[in-house]
């Protein structure tokens, strides 16, 4: 063999083992890529909680044996809380098209559940003589000339027009009890014969020319959390800052119980959150601020019990609406939140009816309707004065008929007595429960006013069953705390909270994102 030859066999030799290595490379580089999920089609890590749910309507789970109310014994036990029930529905976020169906006017409401009315500022009605329940009869003979007051007929996205009254003076400050209890007969925060708040001392939305545009429900909590930075510098601030310095000492153990109390947990919470940190720190240590972070979420989120059912039952069933009754004393925010409610059922494409029953302050009822006409629901209202389970007895019977999904009704807070509130609220509910069952009892509190919020809670969680919790004006608070103090109290889940007077700033309660965002 030449030389010549060899050398040409060398060269092709290496030639084809330069093409193999090159051929070698470019399959194993591929190999390595088809390995792994192209970057786009990858689920995008979300860093933290995201609010992601909106407000969740449901049907009543009940069956034919009514959930029995929570007694104080019972929610004096730590996590005492109403059993998880069935997941709710979750409603399709869709908008309405078009408004509310109107409702035809009905017949006058029927002579037996319907009083008189009674002038405003008037004593207080004689006790009902009926049993519970059986719609009180009137005790007072009724005057051949003194009719059952005139339901004015709803006209759906009618535009209110509001006269000017002159502006008069009024606590406002005092609205709410200072001791808490519903103040009785002169000892009220607002006597009875005080001038009545005139409509210019409410901030009404503006009048409606068209169909608002309803901000979406879900991820409200998380889009309005910046309205809780009062209450984030005591939790985010003081309490991280206390529990991420290290080995915590007697001392710093009662800073941490101090600022738990300042922030409204109350004694029994501030008890439970403590010791469960001092039991996972000892087990677990806490070597960064991220750990004491991480420890003080995973402790406040089990504190709210994120298992309790908090759906608003506002779905209708068994072919008629579901009827929702809103509670609470004066001055709390009931008719924002229900106006602030409708808002959120016709964004999820339900029909909604409004009943004006606060017919104490004519002003409520004016605010109710102006709040409906927004959002096309037409509002079922009384003269001043009425009685308002009359007017709840009204709005009911429309709903049923018009075939709406729900009706709101709004109730009236001045309440001067503990019986007076009884006689009230016992009797607007027996009475709107001659046309349908009433689903949801939402009892708002304010959150400004801290341990009054709770005991007038305990009242009226005597006289109603109280289904849900609204906390409002967490936004003006530094005492956001209070959620959990009110949960534990009353057995009861916080379901919504109002966090801001704007039309959109009523939030579902969803504990994770809350405490993200108490935490900051
Ligand atoms: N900052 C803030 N203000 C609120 C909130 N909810 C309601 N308000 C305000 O609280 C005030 C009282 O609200 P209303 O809805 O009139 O209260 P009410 O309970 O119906 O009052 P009465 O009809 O007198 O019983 C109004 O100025 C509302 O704008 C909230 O979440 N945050």
């Amino acid at each position: 063999m030449s030389t010549e030859l060899l050398i040409w066999i060398v060269v092709v030799v290496a030639a084809l083992l330069a093409v193999a290595l090159v051929a070698g490379v470019v399959l194993a580089k591929r190999r390595r890529i088809s390995l792994s999920e192209p970057e786009s089609e990858q689920p995008k890590q979300v860093k933290g909680y995201q609010a992601g749910s909106g407000v969740t309507f449901a049907a009543p789970t009940r069956t034919a044996e009514p959930e029995p109310a929570a007694t104080p014994q019972d929610t004096a036990k730590p996590g005492v809380a109403k059993p998880p029930v069935k997941p709710p529905v979750q409603s399709a976020p869709t908008r309405p098209t078009a408004p509310a169906r109107p409702v035809e006017p009905t017949a006058p409401a029927e002579p037996e559940p319907v009083e008189p009315a009674e002038p405003t500022g008037s004593v207080e009605p004689a006790e009902p003589t009926a049993p519970p329940t059986v719609p009180p009869q009137p005790t007072a003979p009724v005057k051949p000339t003194a009719p059952p007051p005139p339901i004015v007929p709803p006209q759906p996205a009618a535009p209110v027009a509001p006269t000017a009254p002159e502006p008069v003076e009024h606590p406002v400050a005092d609205r709410t009890e200072v001791d808490g209890q519903p103040g009785v007969g002169d000892d009220a925060a607002v006597p009875r014969d005080s001038v009545k708040r005139g409509f210019v001392e409410v901030p009404l939305p503006e009048q409606a020319s068209e169909i608002d545009e309803i901000e979406p429900t879900s991820g409200r909590l998380e889009r309005l959390r910046g309205k809780l930075a009062r209450s984030r510098s005591t939790f985010g601030q003081g309490l991280l800052g206390l529990l991420g310095a290290g080995d915590l000492d007697e001392d710093s153990w009662t800073d941490v119980e101090d600022t738990l109390l300042l922030a409204d947990l109350g004694a029994n919470v501030t008890d439970q959150v403590v010791t469960a940190l001092r039991e996972r720190i000892a087990a677990r240590g806490v070597r960064s601020s991220d750990d004491a972070r991480a420890l003080l979420r995973e402790v406040l989120v089990e504190a709210l019990h994120p298992e309790m059912d908090r759906a608003v039952h506002a779905l209708p069933h068994s072919g008629k609406p579901a009827v929702v009754l809103v509670v609470g004393v004066n001055g709390v925010g009931k008719t924002t939140t229900t106006g602030k409610l409708a808002r959120v059922l016709v964004a999820d494409g339900r029909t909604v009816l409004l009943g004006a029953a606060d017919t104490f302050r004519a002003a409520a009822a004016d605010q109710l309707e102006t709040w409906g006409s927004r959002v096309g629901a037409a509002t079922v209202r009384g003269a001043e004065g009425a009685d308002p389970a009359s007017v709840a007895f009204e709005a009911v019977k429309q709903g049923v008929g018009a075939g709406v999904d729900t009706v709101l009704v709004d109730t009236a807070g001045r309440l001067h007595t503990k019986t007076g509130l009884m006689d009230e609220l016992g009797k607007v509910k027996r009475v709107v429960e001659k046309q349908a069952a009433v689903d949801e009892v939402l009892l708002v509190l304010d959150a400004t006013t801290g341990q009054n919020g709770l005991t007038q809670a305990r009242v009226f969680a005597e006289v109603v069953d109280v289904t849900g919790i609204v906390l409002t004006k967490l936004d003006g608070t530094a005492k956001g705390g209070i959620v959990f103090q009110v949960q534990r109290e009353l057995g009861v889940p916080v379901k919504l909270v109002g966090l801001g007077e704007g039309a959109d700033h009523l939030a579902p309660f969803e504990p994770v994102a809350f405490v993200d965002a108490l935490l900051g």
